[in-house]
C-alpha cells in the first residue's frame, strides 16, 4: 500500500524522469508526496525516496505516470516550485531526444551545454510576473560541474556511448518535426532535440536549483535519407533499454552527488544561492505583495 506524506523536507536532489523513465530502483521509498503550489499540482505525486546513507531524493515522472500530459501541457512551474520548497538543490533531468548528428545514434547519451528555444511562447515559462521582474542568468543553462560527475561516474558502469557539450534544441510538439526543420535545426548547429528542456531549465535557474539534462538518443529525427523518419514506435524501441541503463546509472550518481552535496563540493549550488533573489529589478516598494508571497515559497528568504 502506498504510503501518503502530508509533509516533507529535507529533500537535496530532485530526479524528473521522462518518456519511458517513471520510476527509481536501488532506493528505499518512503511514500507518495502530494502538494499544491502556488502554481498548482505537479504532474503527479512526488515519489520520496532514501539511499542507504539516509540521503532523501524526490522522484517526479515529467509526463505522470502513465504519460497523459503533453510536452505543452507539463505543469513546469509546479513542478520545480514543489522540488524547490522540499529543499532541492540539484535536478537530474531526463529526456528522450532525436539525434540530429550521425555520430550520435540512437541509444547513446547526451550531456547537453547548450539550448536553442523553439517552442511558441505558449507554456508558462518565469516565476517573475503579476509586479515583479526579475532577469536570471542564462548564459549557461545546465550545471557543467554535475555533467561532470556523471560523465565521471558512468565511465565505470560499462554502458551506452556519452557525448559531451552539445546543443539540445526543444520544440513545441507534439507532432514530431518537418524535414525542412530537421536540416534547418541542423544548419544552426543543433545536434539533438527535445520537446521538454524548456521552460523546465529556465525556471529551476530562477528558483536557484542546478540542473543538469541526461539525454537520450532514440531516433534520427527525420534529416537522414538512410533511415525511417522518427515515429512514437520507433522512440518506443530504444526507450526501455535507455531507462534501464538511467536508472543504473542514477543508482551510482546519487550516492557520489549527495556526499559532495552533503559536503557542500558542488560549486554551481554555491554559485547559484541568491542568484535569483538579486535579479529581481523592481524597486521593493513598488513590489506586488500578492505575487511577492508566491514567489516566497521558492525564494523563502526574498
Ligand atoms: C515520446 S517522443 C517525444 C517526447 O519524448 C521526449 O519526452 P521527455 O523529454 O519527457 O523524455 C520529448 O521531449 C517529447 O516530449
Ligand atoms: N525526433 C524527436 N523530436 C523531438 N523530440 C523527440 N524526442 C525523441 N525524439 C524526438
Amino acid at each position: 500500500m502506498t504510503t501518503i506524506l502530508t509533509s516533507v523536507s529535507n529533500v537535496s536532489i530532485g530526479v524528473i524522469g521522462g518518456s519511458g523513465l517513471y520510476s527509481l530502483d536501488n532506493l528505499k521509498v518512503l511514500g507518495e508526496y502530494s502538494p499544491t503550489t502556488p502554481w498548482g499540482k505537479p504532474s503527479d505525486n512526488l515519489i520520496i525516496a532514501e539511499t542507504n546513507t539516509g540521503i532523501k531524493v524526490a522522484f517526479l515522472a515529467r509526463h505522470g505516470r502513465g504519460h497523459y500530459l503533453t510536452p505543452t501541457e507539463v505543469p513546469s512551474r509546479a513542478n520545480i516550485a514543489a522540488l524547490k520548497h522540499i529543499g532541492v538543490k540539484v535536478i537530474l533531468a531526463f529526456s528522450a531526444v532525436g539525434s540530429l548528428r550521425e555520430e550520435i545514434a540512437p541509444r547513446d547519451f547526451i550531456l547537453p551545454t547548450q539550448i536553442i528555444d523553439r517552442t511558441k511562447g505558449v507554456r508558462p515559462f518565469t516565476f517573475y510576473e503579476d509586479g515583479i521582474v526579475g532577469h536570471v542568468m542564462f548564459a549557461d543553462p545546465f550545471s557543467s560541474d554535475i555533467a561532470d560527475i556523471i560523465y565521471d561516474v558512468q565511465k565505470d558502469l560499462n554502458g551506452p556511448k556519452f557525448h559531451r557539450n552539445k546543443t539540445l534544441i526543444c520544440m513545441e510538439g507534439p507532432q514530431f518535426s518537418t524535414r525542412a526543420e530537421s536540416h534547418m535545426y541542423r544548419s544552426w548547429g543543433a545536434d539533438i532535440i527535445n520537446m521538454s528542456v524548456l521552460p523546465e531549465a529556465k525556471l529551476a535557474r530562477e528558483a536557484e536549483i542546478a540542473y543538469q539534462m541526461v539525454c537520450m538518443s532514440t531516433d534520427y529525427d527525420c534529416w537522414k535519407e538512410t533511415e525511417e523518419a522518427v515515429s512514437v514506435e520507433a522512440v518506443i524501441a530504444n526507450l526501455t533499454g535507455n531507462a534501464d541503463f538511467a536508472r543504473k546509472l542514477l543508482g551510482s550518481v546519487i550516492p557520489v552527488l549527495a556526499e559532495k552535496l552533503e559536503k557542500s563540493q558542488v560549486k554551481s549550488v554555491i554559485d547559484l544561492q541568491g542568484s535569483a533573489s538579486n535579479s529581481l529589478m523592481t524597486a521593493p516598494g513598488k513590489r506586488n505583495e500578492e505575487t511577492m508571497k508566491k514567489i516566497r515559497y521558492i525564494l523563502p528568504s526574498a
